[in-house]
């Protein structure tokens, strides 16, 4: 077999393997931003974010992996020997390049990049952004030499496995972001209407019959659409900004007053490190309900409003709103609460563990 010659004092090598939404590439990306001194490449699957997402900054490799249904029968079948050929591949990726160990944001890329560090006996760290840890995570964390957690509930769900609570990374932008580059007034309140990665059509049905009243008081709102919605150019207004995706969503959200949000852990998290007060719809249809999990800590902090989807009319979203945006002192406490929520350093505090990891490999 083919092996990369490496001299002994070379940089550490690291496989990420995150794919699928931006809430499981985006904290693996802002971790690698972390780890400049490590040359990272990345596992992902055809056709799925990373691709997009990653543009040309890291090696990208596939596996074809898929999730199992709930009901076990010949998709099950198809499932198993996806996963065995992934993690057969992923073994022989390993070996090739090298690699120290792997470190994964969860999912269904988690399976066989967990399964073949661990057959390879390489460290592997595993990020579980949610309240609610998926099922990859639950069923592969005994392999985990290390379980970071965005969230304390994660950990108290995991009491078996060395967990450490973290916080979720975030990219370097929301940090220090760039200036906003869309053509916003300065001083008019400004609300963003965030739906996660891909957008959220349940929310933009709502906030488009809604917002006539914000406009009215003076708002403005910047909609990320997502790509999926056929109606997502059906409202227009002076005071009405929509784009199904835009990159700079620390500085968009660094400017808004309120931001109406599904519960995503990344976009929860942006929202503490950017001070952003928020309304919440959790995704409905989220696996074992994580989002609405995910937002709780953050209704009961006094940061955000939440509201499950199905009992929220546009009408009560309209008047949700416009109520926090006449009080402006309610505003300033959940931006508060907002604040004690936040781990900004969580990129680097990921990315210092990852390194003990690959270091601890070494001296061993
Ligand atoms: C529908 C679903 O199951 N979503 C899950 C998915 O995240 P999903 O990607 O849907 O949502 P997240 O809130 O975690 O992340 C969204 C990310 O996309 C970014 N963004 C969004 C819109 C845009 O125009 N530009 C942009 O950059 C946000 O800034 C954020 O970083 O994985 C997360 C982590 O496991 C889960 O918590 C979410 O529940």
């Amino acid at each position: 077999m083919f092996i990369v010659e490496r001299p002994h004092s070379a940089s550490k090598r690291l496989l990420i393997a995150a794919s699928g939404t931006g809430g499981h590439v985006f904290p693996a990306l802002a971790t690698a931003e972390c780890l400049s001194d490590v040359e990272i490449e990345w596992l992902g699957v055809p056709d799925r974010l990373e691709r997009q997402l990653l543009g040309d900054r890291y090696p990208l490799h596939f596996v074809q992996v898929e999730g199992f249904q709930s009901r076990p029968g010949l998709s099950t079948l198809r499932v198993l020997y996806r996963l065995l050929r992934a993690t057969l591949t992923c073994r022989r990726l390993l070996q090739r390049g090298q690699f120290d160990g792997v470190l994964t944001t969860g999912g269904y890329i988690a399976a066989p990049a967990i399964l073949a560090a661990r057959s390879l006996d390489l460290p592997v760290i595993l990020h579980e952004s949610n309240a609610i840890p998926g099922k990859v995570s639950k069923w592969f964390a005994r392999w985990c030499d290390l379980i970071a957690v965005g969230f304390p509930e994660a950990g108290r769900r995991l009491t078996q496995y060395p967990t450490l609570h973290l916080g979720t990374p975030v990219r370097a932008s929301f940090l220090e972001p760039p200036p906003l580059d869309l053509d916003i007034p300065e001083g008019v309140p400004l609300i963003v209407v965030m739906g996660g990665s891909q957008g959220a059509v349940a929310v933009n049905q709502r906030v488009r019959q809604a917002a006539p009243a914000w406009f009215d008081l003076g708002a403005w709102v910047v909609h990320l659409t997502g790509e999926n919605d056929p109606d997502a150019d059906s409202l227009q207004h002076p005071q009405y900004r929509s784009m199904p995706f835009y990159h700079n969503v620390a500085a968009l959200l660094q400017r808004a007053d309120l931001a109406i949000s599904r519960a995503g852990s990344g976009s929860l998290t942006e929202l503490a490190i950017t001070q952003t007060p928020a309304i919440l719809i959790p995704f409905p249809y989220a696996a074992e309900d994580h989002q609405f999990h995910n937002a709780i800590g953050f209704m009961e902090a006094g940061a955000a409003r939440l509201f499950r989807q199905e009992h929220l009319s546009p009408q009560q979203l309209e008047t949700e709103v416009t109520t926090l945006l006449k009080d402006s002192t309610q505003l300033q406490q959940m931006t508060t609460a907002m604040a004690q929520l936040a781990i900004p350093d969580s990129a680097k505090r990921l990315a210092e563990a990852v390194r003990q990891h690959l270091d601890a490999r070494n001296k061993s």
